[in-house]
């Protein structure tokens, strides 16, 4: 734990490496990755295609074991730990909005939404599952099933469930990836509110700089290795950026 602070933050690496053996040369995905993540933050991962990024942001979730180095979330060093219980500790800590929103065809909003709960076999509250689809905009759509939601509805409906659970971190990979601009910005200022108002910690990984800039602090990617760690990005500072890396 060389490298991680003393005050504890919601998550982080310690020295993270991560080598795919499985083609016939290896790949270094993720190259000696030692970072913090604040309490209440809304971050955003960055870089060329097959930077690192997702590696990276798998391993951080516990969807994906280092070959070294530590993962933390809050205390609870996970590379360390058992897959049983890792699976646990993503289950009660962890949040997870994807791009392709993976909703249950067959069951409703509402039952997509408490699914991550009742697996859990924890007790809906029912008081924070209505102010979470209220503040989403989704509250009468709740008997709806994905089909008959928009591609913007049903991103809000992955992210009702991912703050259901209440977890410590939640991780979107590309988020805004399948919305039009407009549901696309929406989305971008919910989430920047959840971290400002609430005190969730967030990280998206993104391609769009635009998106970027909604985050408090976006790291850039490059060969696995973070070659810049920028504080409340804007949009033209990470097109920049961006450019620069894959000039
Ligand atoms: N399961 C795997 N087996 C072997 N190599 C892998 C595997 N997953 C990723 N890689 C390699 O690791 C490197 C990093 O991949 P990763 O998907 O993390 O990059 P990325 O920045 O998320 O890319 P993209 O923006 O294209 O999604 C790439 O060279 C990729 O080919």
């Amino acid at each position: 734990m060389t490298n991680y602070p003393n005050q504890v933050p919601a998550c982080g690496t310690d020295h993270l490496t991560k080598v795919y053996t499985t083609g016939e040369t290896p790949v270094v995905a993720v190259d000696d990755v030692s970072v913090a993540i604040e309490r209440g933050s809304f971050t955003a991962i960055m870089g060329p295609s097959g930077s690192g990024k997702s590696t990276l942001m798998h391993c951080m979730a516990g969807l994906d074991r280092p070959t070294s180095g530590g993962v933390f979330i809050g205390t609870d060093n996970i590379a360390l730990l058992p897959e049983k219980t890792v699976t646990r500790v993503r289950r009660d800590k962890i949040g997870f909005v994807f791009q392709s929103f993976n909703l249950l065809p067959t069951l409703t909003a509402e039952q997509n939404i408490v699914l991550p709960l009742e697996l859990a076999g924890r007790k809906v509250d029912r008081q924070l599952l209505d102010q979470v689809v209220s503040s989403l905009g989704i509250a009468d759509r709740l008997t709806h099933r994905p089909s008959q939601l928009s591609g913007g509805q049903q991103q809000r409906v992955a992210i009702a469930r991912a703050l259901v659970t209440q977890p410590e971190v939640i991780f979107a990979d590309e988020p805004t990836g399948a919305l039009d601009q407009r549901t696309g910005t929406a989305l971008l200022e919910y989430l920047q509110s959840c971290a400002r108002d609430q005190g969730r910690t967030i990280i998206m990984v993104t391609h769009d700089p635009k998106a970027a800039g909604y985050a408090d602090r976006a790291l850039m990617l490059l060969d696995g290795r973070i070659v810049q760690d920028v504080a409340d990005p804007t949009a033209e500072t990470m097109l920049s950026l961006l450019g620069a890396v894959v000039a």
